[in-house]
């Protein structure tokens, strides 16, 4: 599922701002451009500005590339942690907010998928322990201020 076509709206918005914002609203892609899949609509969007790894011939490319993928890294952590406030919203106990099971099947996946994408595979599960790892202490601190 592409992550854009399971997004509101708002969440976008939060994607388009994060990614191209300071790029100026002339180079920022057209709103049908994240509505759809694959590299190529994302480049193809942005083919003045920003360029597939392939396609880079200078570190300007290169660094302009990286920075608009860390900017959307970014919004998709804040939208991560949008969940785990849902998730401290809707679980009844504290004691829910810790599920290793879940947190071993998250982990698994996350490695997976890596391995199916070329991406090394302990990178992926060291980041994920720690991304998992906060997750469930900012869960647990939104689930604490909630009902204070
Ligand atoms: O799935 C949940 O129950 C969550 O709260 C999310 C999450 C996660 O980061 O993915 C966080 C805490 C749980 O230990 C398991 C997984």
């Amino acid at each position: 599922m592409h992550r854009a076509a399971a997004a509101s709206p708002g969440v976008q918005g939060q994607l388009r701002s994060a990614a191209y914002g300071d790029m100026g609203a002339k180079s920022q892609p057209a709103a049908h451009c994240l509505d759809r899949p694959g590299w190529d609509d994302y480049a193809g969007c942005m083919s003045d500005t920003i360029k597939s790894p392939d396609d880079c011939e200078t570190m300007i490319d290169v660094r302009a590339g990286v920075d608009a993928l860390d900017r959307e890294l970014i919004a998709l952590l804040e939208t991560r942690f949008g969940y785990m406030r849902a998730a401290a919203r809707i679980k009844p106990d504290r004691g829910h907010v810790r599920d290793e099971p879940r947190k071993a099947q998250v982990i698994a996946q996350a490695k997976a998928a890596a391995f199916e994408a070329g991406v090394p595979v302990g990178l992926v599960a060291d980041f994920w322990e720690r991304l998992v790892e906060a997750s469930i202490a900012y869960e647990g601190e939104h689930w604490d201020l909630l009902r204070r």
